[in-house]
């Protein structure tokens, strides 16, 4: 089969967050079971554009509204990544350092899905599916549906990923104008409440819906940020497909981000060089429990939570622990965590901003992982952890739900607790203290965790057989 992934993030070339990690990783196993699996994104000004060769495969020319520009196709010359990797260049749009936060992303992530949908209609031979990630790929199954320029499009089949569904790409009817011209009939397809909704669009026009764990698609009938109704009645085309993790690059037998590998053999030294290494960096107590967090700063992840969290577990448990934290996001939530630094007696530190090493040496390192997210679409942080014998907290929310069971039930490995609050948290850090005060305990739920199976091998079988039905 020939299946064609179109996404704003594809990592090692962009990543801002899970949605990289992903697509960087399904269409290379997918490939190893035989499949021929592609990869297209915009060309952003990333390292790995600068490190790798290119050919260029197609030239065109297209428009949004009454802007008329060229775009250029390229593609990776070795297949580095282990599927094909395809970039929209388009000069003036694509051309910038980020992914996203810029005035004009309506403009660029448009201008992108025309460029792509475009290059396909160029195509000799169709592929066979189209599967699209996110709002940012979100019109794509309209544009082959009812765009009169792409009708040769229509009867490929269509699967849409979300895993996020709280940003949904609204755009204005005034911002129409962008889209190819399309039979008004079905502006209906492309509108939610009172605007352009691309992801409300795909939900409605792709084939098939897929959201990355079995509870979020429960959880999106009654909290999705104004698509419940929409969910409700599309639920029969909508299922789960949990993330597997890549286990490539993820794998603390042989991460290229740290110096101390380890398997689950090993796995109490290697913990302890990568957490010496931790702590000597950021001025931390070798001796006492490491909770870390690793993530966007944001309400979805509960990050405002953090400082309280901290402050409340020092004042209430005493200072038995430390906190490390990595991320960005929300300016007051930042702003928080710097100010905390005072307050460290050797216990707590953060690091604020984006560093794809440092968050391998972490989960390598830390003992706990705090995950409380009010919203988790799948959640891969606690997969990668339970993957280096880091114990997570989690909420039972989403996909945390689906993976983590807590030490209390039979077999179990993990802390979970139910509210995104203060106390709670507060709670769960207790109980992992006094988790990790009985080693024989500690030890048992590590060595249960490391030996989990989160690989795509399940999850990739599962995309095929939808693939399959669609034909
Ligand atoms: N400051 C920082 N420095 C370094 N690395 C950082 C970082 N902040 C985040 N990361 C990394 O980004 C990834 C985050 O992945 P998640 O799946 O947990 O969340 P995200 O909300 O981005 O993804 C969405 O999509 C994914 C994929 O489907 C779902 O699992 C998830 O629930 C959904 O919210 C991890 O690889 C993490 O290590």
């Amino acid at each position: 089969m020939e299946i064609l992934h179109v996404s704003a993030e594809c990592y090692p070339v962009a990543k801002a967050g899970g949605l990289g990690d992903v697509v960087g990783a399904l269409p290379k196993y997918q490939q190893d079971v035989g499949h021929q699996a592609k990869v297209v994104m915009p060309m952003y000004r990333t390292k790995f554009l600068m490190n790798n060769e290119w050919d260029v495969v197609h030239k065109g020319y297209t428009n949004i509204g009454d802007y008329f520009f060229d775009y250029t196709i390229i593609k990776e010359k070795t297949n580095v990544l282990g599927f094909g990797l395809y970039l929209v260049d388009v000069n003036g749009l694509l051309d910038r350092d980020k992914i996203y936060g810029y005035d004009d992303d309506v403009q660029r992530f448009t201008a992108f899905q025309v460029c792509v949908v475009d290059w396909i209609a160029s195509w000799q031979f169709k592929p066979d599916v189209v599967h699209v990630h996110d709002y940012h790929a979100g019109l794509i199954p309209f544009m082959m549906q009812h765009c009169y320029r792409y009708n040769q499009l229509a009867s490929i089949p269509t699967v849409l990923t979300i895993h996020n569904a709280q940003y949904q790409g609204w755009m204005t009817w005034e911002q129409s104008v962008l889209l190819p011209p399309y039979d008004e009939w079905k502006r209906g397809m492309l509108e939610w409440g009172t605007s352009i909704n691309p992801l409300a669009s795909a939900i409605k026009c792709a084939t098939k819906v897929t959201t990355v764990s079995n509870s979020y698609l429960e959880e999106l009938k009654f909290m999705s940020n104004g698509l419940e109704a929409l969910f409700e009645y599309e639920k029969g085309k909508c299922s789960g497909i949990l993330n597997g993790i890549d286990t490539d690059v993820w794998n603390p037998e042989s991460d290229k981000y740290i110096k101390h590998d380890y398997s689950l053999a090993t796995v109490e030294e290697g913990k302890a060089k990568n957490k010496a290494q931790l702590c000597e960096t950021f001025g931390l107590d070798m001796n006492k429990p490491l909770f870390v967090f690793i993530g966007r700063l944001v309400g979805e992840k509960a990050a405002d939570l953090l400082p309280g969290v901290i402050g409340d577990s020092f004042y209430y448990i005493g200072r038995r622990m430390n906190f490390l934290i990595l991320g960005s996001g929300e300016p007051d939530v930042e702003a928080k965590l710097n100010g905390m630094t005072p307050i460290s007696q050797g216990d707590y530190s953060c690091y604020i901003g984006y560093n794809e090493g440092l968050s391998h040496l972490m989960y390598a390192g830390a003992d706990f992982l705090l995950m409380p997210s009010r919203v988790e679409p799948c959640g891969l942080n606690q997969m990668y952890s339970m993957r280096y014998g880091t114990v997570p907290l989690v909420r039972n929310t989403g996909g945390l739900k689906d993976t983590v069971k807590d030490i209390l039930l039979p077999n179990g490995y993990g802390l979970v607790f139910d509210n995104a609050s203060v106390g709670d948290v507060c709670n769960a850090v207790w109980r992992a203290c006094e988790l990790y005060s009985n080693k024989e305990k500690f030890s048992a739920a590590r060595e249960r965790m490391m030996q989990l199976d989160f690989s795509w091998e399940s999850s990739v079988q599962q995309y095929l057989a939808l693939y399959q039905s669609l034909r």
